[in-house]
């Protein structure tokens, strides 16, 4: 049946989120940066454009985690030992997190730096 494997696949799938979500502490420390950026998001009411890139740019940066461990588990199941070729490919992945991961506080700074400014503005005025 083939409705079957497809829930098969994405029971699967939902297991590679879990075993990230659990065993991955740079997994955690991006979803703790997703939350806040999501509440700060609300709060600030920010455009739906902007909600779109913000989505976007989380779903980008948990996704390359995700990549980055599967990389990582499938290097030491190659080797435990000291091999060139093994720290290249693990800090290859590494990277690929480490640019996006800047791009996106770049992109968070740029759409959150005009609400902060107006709100600081007006907490200013409220305080005189
Ligand atoms: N088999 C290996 N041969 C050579 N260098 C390795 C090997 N395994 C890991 N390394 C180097 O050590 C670093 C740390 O490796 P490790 O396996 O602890 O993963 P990690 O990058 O620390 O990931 P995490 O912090 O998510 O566990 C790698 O980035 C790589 O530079």
């Amino acid at each position: 049946m083939r409705w079957k494997r497809f829930v098969t696949s994405v029971w699967y799938a939902l297991n590679g989120v879990r075993l990230a979500v659990c065993y991955e502490r740079n997994m955690r420390i991006h979803l703790v940066a997703a939350i806040i950026v999501i509440v700060a998001a609300a709060v600030f009411r920010v455009s739906k454009m902007e909600w779109l890139v913000l989505l976007i740019t989380i779903g980008i940066v948990i996704s390359l985690e995700i990549v980055n461990s599967a990389i990582e588990r499938a290097v030491d199941l190659v080797t435990d030992e000291y091999r060139p070729l093994a720290k290249e490919a693990k800090d290859l992945a590494a990277g690929a997190v480490l640019v996006f991961a800047f791009l996106s506080i770049i992109i968070g700074i740029s759409i959150f730096l005009p609400y902060l400014h107006v709100f600081f503005k007006n907490s200013l005025h409220f305080h005189k």
